[in-house]
């Protein structure tokens, strides 16, 4: 079945690794792979799970829980529903922001049946009430509720069904560490390599139903800073412009005529990268400079910057992250085109 994309809205950053409408995330669930097998890249965290589900199904038991961490966009709720899927067990979905009350967490523990999958989504923002009931819960499947109130309250103990909590979230280092210490199963999504994103790519022009060279998906997969939902994005879109300017067939041409449009530059920086970029080296002189000075300087939430823009720049080699604040690598200055530094004592001075 071919898939419908006529969402023409502007998103206001192409490459912004966050979904962008409504409308976007039921396209993403569409194109979202429903088995570990279909699940594209992240080697390592896949054979763990592989295992652990394996071992997990044979004793007819709940899997440990999982907590999987990484940039948006690169998969972590899609891991999740395969989780579940793997499991053959329902899945259980909320997040942390959501769950504002204990109660609100207690109705979604008790409704649980046997090793069901709940899953948190950005879980470093529970609520530290609520994060209380959840370590009970997920050490011993009990959680102490209070009834009635005033001198009258009293707690009891409920037991809950085993079950795996898989929480998601953006930044680790924001869980507290009792929090951390109780997932028995910690998994780290990387970036993808361009080939893998080109096998993303591929498949789901497949399911849009958009003819696509080798090369033309190359050229998506190779710009999408190493995320799989800017790549889904770019694809709709350059399949738009390729129905549009050519004979709709996804050519490594169309490819590169739509994505300048878009202001996606061969390195798949868009405009808020290479402002980040030209405001460390022109007007910080390459760095240090802390978080909080960039943000201003370009008008971005300092989260934003930290959780979305320089992760992308700092895996590249682009930025680097010092104890003094972000510093502009040579690389940085090669890709905007200006000459770097090298006087005595300079950033460069020692290794130019
Ligand atoms: N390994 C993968 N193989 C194929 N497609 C993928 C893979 N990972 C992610 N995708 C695609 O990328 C899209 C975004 O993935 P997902 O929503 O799981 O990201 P996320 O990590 O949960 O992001 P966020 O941090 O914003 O919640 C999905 O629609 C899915 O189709
Ligand atoms: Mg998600």
């Amino acid at each position: 079945m071919a898939i419908q994309t006529d969402d023409f809205a502007p998103a206001p950053r192409v490459v912004s690794a966050a979904p962008a409408s409504p409308k976007e995330e039921a396209i993403e669930r569409a194109l979202r792979p429903k088995l570990l097998d279909e699940y594209v890249g992240q080697m390592k965290v896949r054979e763990q799970l592989e295992i652990f589900i394996g071992a997990a199904k044979k004793r007819a038991e709940a899997l440990d829980h999982v907590l999987l961490f990484g940039p948006p966009g690169l998969g972590k709720t899609t891991l999740s529903h395969i989780i579940a899927q793997e499991l053959g067990v329902n899945l259980r979905q909320t997040s942390g922001p959501v769950l504002e009350k204990p109660k609100d967490l207690a109705a979604l523990l008790t409704n649980l049946e046997p090793n069901d999958v709940l899953f948190i989504d950005e879980i470093h923002r529970l609520s530290p009430v609520v994060e209380e009931i959840l370590y009970p819960a997920l050490e011993d499947y009990q959680i102490d509720i209070m009834i009635g109130e005033g001198p009258a309250a009293r707690s009891i103990k409920l037991d809950l069904q085993p079950f795996t909590l898989v929480g998601a979230t953006t930044r680790a280092g924001m869980l507290t560490n009792p929090l951390r210490d109780r997932f028995g199963i910690v998994a780290r999504l990387e970036f993808y390599t361009p080939e893998e994103l080109a096998r993303i790519v591929k498949r789901s022009a497949g399911l849009l139903g958009a003819p696509i060279e080798a090369e033309g998906g190359f050229e998506i997969a190779r710009r999408s800073r190493g995320t799989p939902r800017i790549a889904n994005r770019l694809l709709r879109r350059v399949r738009d412009y390729a129905e549009v300017k050519g004979s709709g067939t996804i050519t490594k041409t169309m490819a590169d005529k739509a994505l300048a449009m878009l202001d996606v530059d061969p390195q798949g920086f868009d405009l808020m990268d290479r402002k980040l970029l030209e405001a460390v080296v022109h007007r910080f002189d390459g760095g240090p400079v802390g978080l909080d000075n960039i943000a201003a300087s370009i008008g971005e939430e300092r989260d934003t910057i930290e959780d979305v823009i320089e992760p992308y720049l700092i895996q590249q080699g682009f930025l680097q992250r010092t104890p003094r604040g972000r510093v502009a690598t040579l690389a940085a200055y090669r890709h905007l085109g200006v000459t770097p530094p090298t006087t005595e004592g300079g950033l460069f001075g020692a290794d130019a």
